[in-house]
């Protein structure tokens, strides 16, 4: 079988350029497109000279049309907005969309889920095995824990980071609302300050710390009489998420449309 052709989108941001150096190095898949948006100062550059990984002969553009014209998928670490129209150009060429991308609204998550009516996309706050084997972790505790114990969900990432909580937070928060067999967007409790009253009985909680270059490091607590159960995830390096997203695209290539999970990918 021939290799798969992959665009990546953002090419010159931080995930972008891991990916770049990644795609080099993952049997199977050859990078034909980079892009970035219309006067960005990437225009022009060669990616892999950008990535550091030497020249790859693929220069960074803006013309997303004609770029996914001759790829079989995109891969996305980009900004709400962009995903969006991703979701729907990839959508139109019927070509892989694996969207990494946090800090959506409602409504853009469900502009990206009626772009999967047709496209083939792969959606996840985080590409980790680690975190995605914690989601389902969490799901469990959650089912086996009533309410007397608490669930609070901390997380901390580097000061470049615009969204809160994290994607990573969400999944957790989500997993912890199944499990417990409620709707999160009735039961978040996602910032406190001043006079907030006590902790409502069976909500979830989320706190975000920004400083440094911290990568993402997540912890779900099950706060219950006299003992606490805390379960963490610390990732160290960006290349997890960019292997997880690569692996991602090689299982959405030749799948029908559809909106997917990594826990779909890794059959969790
Ligand atoms: N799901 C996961 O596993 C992970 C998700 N993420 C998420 O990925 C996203 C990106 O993170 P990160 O790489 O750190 O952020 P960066 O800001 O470093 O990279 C984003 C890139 O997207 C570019 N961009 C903006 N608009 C467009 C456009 N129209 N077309 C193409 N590219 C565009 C930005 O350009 P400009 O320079 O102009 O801003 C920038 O180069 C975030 O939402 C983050 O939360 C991050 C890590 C893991
Ligand atoms: O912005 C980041 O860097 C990260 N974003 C994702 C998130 O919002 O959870 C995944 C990871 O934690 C890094």
């Amino acid at each position: 079988m021939s290799d798969m052709r992959v665009v990546i989108a953002g090419a010159a941001g931080h995930m972008g350029r891991v990916l770049v150096r990644l795609v080099q190095e993952t049997a199977g898949m050859k990078l034909v497109g980079a892009i970035e948006p219309e006067g960005h100062v990437a225009i022009g550059e060669d990616a892999g000279l950008l990535a550091g990984v030497g020249r790859t002969l693929v220069a960074v553009s803006s013309d997303m049309d004609a770029a996914l014209a001759q790829a079989d998928g995109i891969i996305d670490f980009t900004i709400p907005r962009v995903s969006v129209e991703i979701a729907g150009l990839a959508a139109k060429h019927r070509k892989v969309h694996v969207c990494g991308t946090t800090g959506f609204s409602d409504a853009e998550n469900d502009a990206i889920a009626s772009s999967a009516r047709i496209g083939t996309i792969v959606k996840s706050g985080n590409f980790s095995l680690g975190v995605n084997l914690l989601a389902a972790l969490v799901k469990r505790a959650a089912e086996a824990l009533d309410e007397d114990f608490d669930i609070e969900i901390l997380e901390m990432h580097h000061n470049r980071k615009i969204d809160a909580p994290s994607g990573t937070a969400l999944m957790f928060g989500e997993a912890a609302a199944r499990g417990r067999g409620i709707e999160l967007a009735a039961r978040s409790d996602r910032g406190r300050d001043g006079q907030t009253g006590a902790r409502r009985r069976g909500d979830i909680g989320f706190a975000a710390l920004r400083g440094g270059t911290v990568v993402g490091d997540h912890s779900v607590i099950f706060a219950g009489p006299a003992e606490r159960i805390v379960m963490s995830h610390h990732a160290e390096d960006r290349a997890l998420f960019a292997r997880g997203a690569l692996k991602a695209a090689l299982w959405a290539h030749g799948r029908p449309a559809g909106l997917y999970s990594m826990a779909d990918v890794l059959g969790l």
